[in-house]
């Protein structure tokens, strides 16, 4: 079976005005593809650019300069008209839960308002009912529609949230940290709700975390993003067997492993500057120092499906 992709991003760019003639280069050159039911798992620290990158793949900020393709249309040539039809088709689940939702409406007032913007609403009834399917949909008890935010647990929130992004029937969800909030106890459980929901609604997620270990579990391939540029894409089992950038091999070798034996005898992969304090070092007027090369940041195929940014491909 071929499988298409169903999101083309081709040379994104996006840009931050930070003073005078300066320029943060958030996002930078990003050439990838996400295939239609897949899992695109997207890593790398914090500012490295994966938020930035989720929020102009969906248009919620302007790029400096490429383009997004979905199913084959380049959404930044869409009118506003066009454009919020097109959202229907591309969600987002966000970080916080606390804050993403707002703190006087009630649950029901949340999703309804997902529905009502698209007029997806219908009539009251049903409303009412399809709020109520969706809350079954994420595993809330539909009773609770009438609640506020504040009475749910954070693993309860983000189903909220969830439920918001489901409820104008997206193909697309690009998922931005969607347990980094949560305890370790019930990320797993939001995490397995994402692949039921996956595989119940054929859904394609762009899931971002700086958490290497559990984007292993829900992602087909994996891209590690440094400082705004993508530096290594491979299906998951290859970039965890056979990561080749020296950056992936450093965030690999900071997972810690379960067996103390292992662990106490892992070999640690120490940035080159590290010593120099933060590697994202930003000295207030927009520039960045690198720990690596990337002059020339383009992907190549090392691999069967195995790309690494030059020159350490
Ligand atoms: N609206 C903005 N204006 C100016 N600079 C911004 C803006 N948004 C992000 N940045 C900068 O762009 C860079 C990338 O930020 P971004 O939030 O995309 O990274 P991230 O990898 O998602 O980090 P985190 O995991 O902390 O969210 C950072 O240096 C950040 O300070």
């Amino acid at each position: 079976m071929i499988v298409s992709n169903l999101i083309e991003v081709e040379g994104l760019k996006k840009y931050f005005n930070v003073g005078k003639n300066r320029v943060l280069k958030a996002v930078d050159n990003l050439n990838f593809g996400i295939r239609e039911g897949e899992t695109l798992g997207m890593v790398g620290e914090s500012g490295c650019g994966k938020s930035t990158a989720g929020r102009t793949i969906l248009r919620l900020y302007e790029p400096t300069a490429g383009s997004v393709k979905f199913n084959g249309t380049d959404i930044y040539k869409l009118s506003p008209g066009k454009m919020k039809a097109m959202r229907r088709d591309m969600q987002m689940i966000f970080q916080d839960p606390y804050a993403s939702l707002n703190p006087r409406f009630t649950v029901s007032d949340i999703i309804g308002e997902a529905l009502d913007i698209h007029g997806m609403a219908g009539s009251r009834a049903e409303r009412k009912k399809r709020i109520e399917e969706l809350l079954d949909l994420v595993g809330l008890n539909p009773d609770h529609a009438t609640r506020y935010p504040h009475e749910f647990s954070g693993g309860q929130r983000q189903r909220i949230g969830i439920a918001r992004a489901l409820a104008v029937n997206p193909k697309f969800i690009i998922c931005d940290e969607p347990i980094s909030a949560l305890d370790v106890s019930i990320q797993a459980q939001v995490v397995n709700l994402l692949k039921e929901l996956q595989e119940r609604l054929g859904l394609t997620y762009l899931f971002i975390a700086h958490d290497l270990s559990m984007v292993k579990h829900i992602s087909d391939r994996v891209a590690v993003m440094y400082m705004g540029r993508m530096v290594e894409l491979a299906e998951s089992e290859e970039l965890y067997a056979n990561p080749v950038h020296p950056y992936t091999q450093m965030l690999l070798s900071a997972i810690p492993i379960p067996d103390p034996e292992v662990e106490a005898n892992k070999k640690r992969i120490v940035m080159p500057n590290e010593q120099a304090g933060p590697i994202h070092s930003n000295n207030g007027d927009g520039d960045k120092k690198s720990a690596f090369n990337l002059e020339d940041s383009e992907l190549v195929e090392v691999s069967k499906g195995h790309f690494v940014a030059k020159p350490y491909a």
